[in-house]
């Protein structure tokens, strides 16, 4: 019962869907589905009067014109019917994908992102590609419309035989529905199998990705790579579909029992109302009359496209369901104070999630109203994730951090982020405009031309410039001329009121001449605002007010470059070996 009253509401939600597919498009819908609802049984009965007509010699043209028009009626709503699907489908599958997208921004952390669970669960709800038919929630709202009315005209058709042979309609409305629901628990069961490779499937995705994209394209080339990750998207698709193939061949080989009991009903529809006639119990008429009904009730057990369509797209609803109930309301909070804040990690401890070690471990750091703090660390120490949580995008496991003594959980996210200017070490390189590329960092704020030109200078002439590779008319830029764009973004935002200012290796790409200027030029440039900067190049970190080193999650050692030196610590030797690097002994080594 529980099941049934399961499948019901999964029902009711693809009907809902409709209502993204506008008023007018749902109206003629509804009218089409009327016409599909009528039309078998007025057939039916039509067929009677004009072949007692023909037998008896009474005039048939009035029955000849009806069955004609009734014919011509439904022909034409299929194919406008046709058309009005494809709206509808595509009108659906559109709200639903952009559903799935708010869904996806909606946190105002990125913890979602790393859960596989729900990439599985957007995988599923989203469009699923088109294999033999198409997979989307649109092509199940449209189709259980569809069933619908094949279900009401079947009922109808069926009342027409039951008019006659009452015990025959219901025998053979239950035939059909019975066979019609095995072959559809065979291929629910098929696409509950199918359903539960996702993550697989999100594998073949990625190979296929990543054979045809142009992020890998460079090194699949150099390291000759094309055939290896031909087989890997072949093996993942192998993976994907084994098990399926295994069942759908099973479930092939039992169709006999479905055959068995269409015979033994198509039989029955042809022998009850034949005898029937034979005795002279019922005219030709009511004989061909049967015989329609009887096929009209008899098609019900043909799993039609739509029945696929359902089944195949209800999953989508079942995981919009699923993402819409693990969606949080919005974080809000107190506004963000104003000024340059103060900040302090006290005893943060942070693991991402699903991972056993924490990366931080009871981090305690100050880092001062307009400060200029630099931390290091050797690689994997905890550097990006500690600006990570800085930003709001993970929570800590233990510990807070304090925004001028308010903790950074209890502020609203994005008043905190208008505070934030951050360049991560992996920035993004959008296919837009370097105006855009710039102004996106503060797309609340509005910068004339002149300032944009004037801070994407060194990288481009024309600010409308189109930094898009792929993109007609487009052009690239070098990984140190993004870098700079980068460094103008951030420029930019704190131009724009932005109050820290958080560099992660923000010199990775630049040549000598750029990193010598960059603490003048950028550090130098960002007036009061509070710095965070990143760097493994510890020539670029020696100017800062203070140097932090991360070491095991926690800080252990902190103080200016020359307070450090004399400590004669971590630091001082990282720092040596890097200076020898460039020195005639360090050379000669
Ligand atoms: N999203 C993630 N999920 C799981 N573990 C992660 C994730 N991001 C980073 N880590 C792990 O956390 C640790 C710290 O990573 P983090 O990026 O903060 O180091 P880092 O000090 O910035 O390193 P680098 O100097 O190389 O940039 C690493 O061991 C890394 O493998």
């Amino acid at each position: 019962m529980q099941r049934v009253m399961e499948v019901a509401r999964e029902r009711v939600a693809l009907l809902r869907l409709l209502r993204s597919a506008g008023g007018l498009t749902v109206a003629v819908l509804a009218g089409l589905a009327a016409i599909g609802v009528a039309a078998a049984p007025v057939l039916a009965i039509l067929v009677r009067h004009l072949v007692d007509a023909m037998v008896s010699g009474a005039p048939y043209l009035w029955p000849v014109a009806a069955l004609a028009g009734v014919m011509l009626l439904r022909q034409a709503g299929e194919i406008v019917g046709e058309a009005v699907d494809a709206v509808a489908r595509k009108q659906i599958d559109g709200a639903v994908r952009s559903r799935v997208r708010r869904l996806t921004l909606a946190p105002s952390d990125i913890t979602h992102l790393e859960d596989p669970a729900f990439h599985d669960l957007a995988a599923r709800a989203g469009d699923q590609g088109i294999t033999w038919r198409v997979r989307s929630p649109g092509a199940a709202s449209v189709g259980q419309v569809k069933i619908t009315v094949r279900m009401l005209a079947t009922i109808a058709t069926a009342g027409v035989l039951a008019t006659y042979f009452p015990f025959l309609a219901l025998t053979l409305l239950g035939v059909s529905l019975a066979i019609r629901w095995i072959i559809r628990r065979q291929w629910m069961y098929l696409e509950s199998v199918k359903d539960a490779a996702t993550p697989e499937r999100r594998k073949v995705d990625y190979w296929a990705d990543i054979a045809a994209g142009p992020e890998a394209g460079k090194e699949i080339r150099v390291f000759g790579l094309g055939g290896w990750v031909s087989e890997r998207r072949l093996a993942a698709h192998y993976a994907w579909m084994a098990d399926y193939w295994v069942i759908r061949r099973r479930v092939l080989r039992r169709q006999w029992t479905t055959g068995l009991l269409a015979a033994v009903a198509a039989l029955l529809a042809l022998l009850v109302p034949g005898l029937a006639a034979l005795h002279g119990e019922l005219s030709v008429g009511e004989l061909s009359s049967c015989l329609v009904a009887a096929w009209g009730v008899f098609a019900i057990s043909v799993m039609g496209p739509e029945a696929f369509d359902i089944d195949y797209g209800r999953t989508s609803v079942t995981a919009l369901r699923a993402l819409e109930s693990r969606r949080s309301s919005p974080r809000t909070g107190v506004p963000a104070p104003g000024g340059v804040p103060e900040i302090r990690f006290e005893g943060v401890s942070f693991a991402y999630p699903g991972m056993p070690r924490p990366v931080l471990d009871g981090v305690d750091l100050t880092i001062g109203a307009g400060e200029r703090l630099a931390i290091v660390g050797i690689s994997g120490s905890g550097k990006t994730t500690l600006v990570k949580l800085l930003a709001g995008l993970y929570q800590p496991t233990s510990g807070r951090i304090l925004v001028d003594g308010v903790d950074l959980c209890d502020l609203d996210p994005q008043g905190w982020r208008r505070q934030l200017s951050v360049l991560f070490q992996d920035f993004v390189r959008y296919p837009l405009t370097a105006r855009d590329n710039i102004t996106l960092a503060a797309p609340e704020a509005s910068g004339s031309d002149e300032e944009i030109s004037a801070l994407a200078r060194e990288v481009v002439d024309r600010i409308d410039t189109v930094l898009w590779r792929t993109g007609t008319g487009g052009r690239d830029l070098s990984g140190g001329q993004w870098q700079k764009l980068a460094i103008a973004r951030v420029r930019y935002a704190v131009s724009k009121g932005r109050r820290v200012v958080v560099l992660d290796e923000p010199t990775a790409h630049l040549d000598v001449r750029a990193e010598a200027e960059f603490h003048e030029r950028v550090i130098g440039g960002v007036g009061s605002a509070s710095v965070v900067l990143i760097s493994h190049r510890l020539s670029t970190v020696r100017p800062a007010d203070r140097i932090v080193l991360l070491r095991d999650g926690r800080v252990t050692e902190q103080g200016s470059h020359d307070e450090l030196m004399a400590e004669d610590g971590e630091y001082a030797r990282l720092f040596r070996l890097q200076a020898s690097r460039f020195t005639s002994e360090g050379a000669a080594r």
